[in-house]
């Protein structure tokens, strides 16, 4: 759905040249929801601002929907909709009349238009709130009207930057069902750019991060977890504490394992592959576990490692 080829911008300002984009080869395949991911700066949204056509790159390319972006940019636009984070309705109108003059913008008859509009107020379950003017509602109700407008026309590919900014949590998640049933129910594959590491976790299939204009990372967000971050499981034991440690530490696949009072922090590849090891060691050395609890990485831990926010070992391997 996505191919993009060695896309760049490189801004003029007063101050010099800002390489905002350096370059980024990815694909993004049909029905995948995929996240964008990247610290403040990293160029995700001249990323998304250029795939939606409404930039131009400094050099590469893009195929879209199997449209190719600079030399067919109109025939990508009836394919994708780009929700930006300021969304694009009027806060005067009431959601009906909004999503029917979206439509009309499209090119629909009056009476297409509103059959359109009633289809994806049922898709986004807005059916309560259609003759609400848009100012009177939530943040989360918003955004909802905010993606039915980006609906409107049926693009096979849906844009949406940061589409759970400053919502609360109870928003997000019925933000997240529809995302996900507009994969599910109508194969509408989602690309979309977010700050929030929990969300890119419970909802992408796939993540790409970008730091400083380059993509240093494409994975489900399982893969990235297991390539760059080790388990840690927590031991209670009934005394011998050392020499447990000195036991459980000869391990191949242990890491290290640190101390603290009876509870050991025994940080491993794979911690379920292990676990049965481990506590037959302790148990042939007469020392019991009495509590034990295995504790997985976050995708935060991958994000922060891999843009270099907090220093780990194993992350050169993963860059490489
Ligand atoms: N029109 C512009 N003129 C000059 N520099 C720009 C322009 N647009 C973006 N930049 C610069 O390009 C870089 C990437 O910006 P971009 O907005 O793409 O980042 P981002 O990843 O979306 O950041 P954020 O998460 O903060 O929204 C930044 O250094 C930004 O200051």
């Amino acid at each position: 759905m996505i191919q993009a080829k060695g896309l760049a911008k490189t801004f003029q300002t007063k101050q010099g040249r800002v390489k905002a984009v350096a370059g980024v080869d990815f694909t993004v395949n049909a029905g995948e929801i995929v996240g964008f991911l990247g610290p403040n700066g990293a160029g995700k949204t001249t990323t998304m601002r250029i795939l939606t056509t409404l930039l131009g790159p400094s050099s590469g390319t893009a195929t879209i929907a199997g449209c190719d972006l600079l030399q067919e940019a109109a025939k990508v636009r009836t394919h994708i909709g780009y929700v930006s984070q300021a969304g694009g309705s009027k806060p005067s109108s009431p959601v009906r009349r909004d999503i029917v003059l979206q439509a009309r913008l499209y090119g629909m008859s009056r009476a297409e238009a509103e059959s359109r509009a009633n289809e994806v107020i049922a898709q986004l379950g807005l059916e309560e709130l259609a003759d609400r003017v848009i100012q009177t509602l939530s943040g989360g109700q918003r955004r909802r009207v905010d993606m039915a407008l980006g609906l409107v026309h049926a693009p096979k590919l849906l844009f949406l930057d940061e589409p759970t900014a400053n919502l609360d949590p109870e928003s997000r998640s019925v933000v997240w069902e529809h995302i996900r049933r507009l994969r599910d129910e109508h194969g509408t594959t989602v690309f979309l750019s977010t700050h929030y590491l929990d969300e890119a976790d419970n909802l992408c299939d796939r993540v790409l991060i970008i730091d400083k204009g380059r993509i240093i990372a494409e994975d489900s967000p399982q893969n990235l977890k297991a390539a760059i971050a080790h388990d840690t499981i927590e031991i209670e034991v009934d005394g011998e504490a050392a020499r447990a440690a000195d036991l459980i530490g000869a391990h191949e696949e242990v890491h290290d394992v640190s101390v603290n009072g009876s509870v050991l922090s025994v940080s491993c590849r794979g911690a379920e592959r292990i676990l049965a090891d481990l506590l037959r060691e302790l148990e042939s050395a007469h020392i019991r576990a009495e509590s034990l609890r295995v504790v997985r990485p976050s995708l935060d831990d991958v994000f922060l490692t891999m843009t270099d926010r907090r220093p780990q070992p194993d992350a050169a391997a993963v860059h490489a």
